[in-house]
């Protein structure tokens, strides 16, 4: 690709801002809601008070816990230099919390959310309770995918005198803090700290220098996703983003043959065995690319994206799942080449002939760091994976001729 070429695409990459891929804060609940119920020592029932919890109880919580665990490489393995912490299955405690009934359902949709997404049904799964002891953390990681719907996790932090244990996240080459410890201290009306954050951001928990740090994880879905047929949009990114790439289409410099325009996305997203659900659960500026696209009969289409420049072989692209067990082996590159429906973009290996390759032009470039499982980054999960995984994935348009563009 030229370097004008690179240059036309400024303003379009420069359109594609996105926001924080998480909300943090703190909630006021009622005295009822900071209280929980327990199986304690040979199941007998225990309880605790958030609001008055002493050292010992809390102490007796963590003891009711099981070592948590993790998933690396498709296995739950405990491993204390990763992880330690003490966790309890959803199905051995109670809690009145319900975030549907509080204002962490309209936080998620209109804070975290944007545009038509804001407005979808989403819901909650109560998935387990932790507890942090004097030097317990969780290195980093990403939550396991529970299905293709799931779009993200909400942490709650219960008000316990506790230091340290700050949630670090972090997504594409951003970092954010969320200190609970100092959330939950201090406040005038009894409350709890909150952090949702999308499903594909790295989190990870600090040491707990000092006290109890107990929280309840929630996975977060959107609801009746068969019926969104159209992407949602950011409606304040749409504009921008469609004035760009309009500017594009009546350049008639910018692939006047036409040709194809690609867009690595930003976010990644649970695939299991198809990519049809894909564009559905876009999100930020991935669902206003796709949208734009459409709009501009630039027929978009989502493909996975296999192999960049480290390992030095190709990058290929192909529109559909294909399972195997060790994606970043040398032969699975090949092996999808063989296959029909894949793609090569791009050629890395030194000195090789470029007579293959399908020439995209890449508006961000895509990245391939997770469709290889042997990287830390999709090795740890909080759980061995289930059915899903998560695919890096681009956006491909196909950019009509400038001629046809003009009569558009
Ligand atoms: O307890 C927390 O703050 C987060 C725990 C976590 O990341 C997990 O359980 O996956
Ligand atoms: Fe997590």
């Amino acid at each position: 690709m030229s370097d004008s070429s690179q240059d036309i695409l400024e303003p379009l990459r420069d359109s594609l801002v996105n926001k924080p891929p998480y909300v943090s804060g703190t909630l006021p609940l009622s005295p009822d809601d900071l209280r929980l119920s327990y199986d304690g020592p040979e199941l007998a029932c225990s309880a605790i008070d958030f609001t008055k919890a002493t050292d010992e109880q809390l102490a007796a919580l963590a003891r009711a816990c099981q070592p948590a665990t993790f998933g690396l490489d498709q296995k739950d393995v405990l491993d204390e230099s990763y992880r330690k912490a003490g966790k309890m299955d959803a199905a051995h405690f109670l809690t009145p919390i319900v975030p549907e009934r509080t204002d962490l359902h309209t936080i998620i949709r209109n804070d975290l959310l944007d545009g038509e997404n804001s407005t979808r049904p989403i819901r909650f799964e109560l998935y387990k309770l932790n507890v942090y002891g004097k030097d317990s953390f969780f290195k980093a990681h990403i939550d396991t995918p529970r299905s293709e719907t799931m779009f993200g996790s909400l942490v709650l932090v219960y008000p316990t005198e506790h230091e340290g244990g700050a949630l670090v996240l972090r997504h594409r080459d951003e970092e954010w803090t969320f200190d609970s410890a100092q959330a939950v201290k201090n406040q005038a009306t009894l409350s709890v700290g909150y952090v949702a954050f999308f499903s594909d951001v790295e989190h990870e928990v600090s040491l707990v220098q000092a006290g109890y740090r107990v929280t309840l994880t929630f996975n977060v879905y959107y609801d009746e996703v068969e019926a969104v047929e159209v992407p949602p949009t950011t409606v304040a990114n749409h504009t921008s983003i469609k004035t760009e790439m309009e500017a594009l289409f009546r350049d008639p410099t910018f692939l006047p043959s036409g040709g194809l325009l690609g867009f690595g996305l930003q976010h990644v997203y649970p695939v299991e065995k198809t990519l049809d659900h894909v564009h559905k659960v876009l999100k930020g500026s991935d669902a206003v690319v796709w949208r734009v696209c459409s709009e501009l009969s630039a027929k978009p289409k989502i493909y996975l994206v296999y192999g960049d420049p480290e390992d030095g072989y190709y990058r290929v692209i192909i529109d559909k799942v294909v399972q195997e067990d060790d994606p970043i082996h040398e032969g699975f590159i090949y092996r999808l080449l063989e296959d029909k429906r894949a793609i090569m973009v791009d050629n890395f290996l030194d000195g090789a002939e470029a007579e293959n390759i399908t020439p995209v032009t890449w508006v961000m470039k895509p990245e391939a760091t997770r469709t290889k499982v042997k990287t830390p980054f999709i090795a740890y999960g909080n759980e061995a994976w289930l059915t899903c995984t998560y695919g890096e994935a681009c956006i491909i348009a196909s950019v009509p001729a400038f001629e046809i563009r003009q009569q558009a």
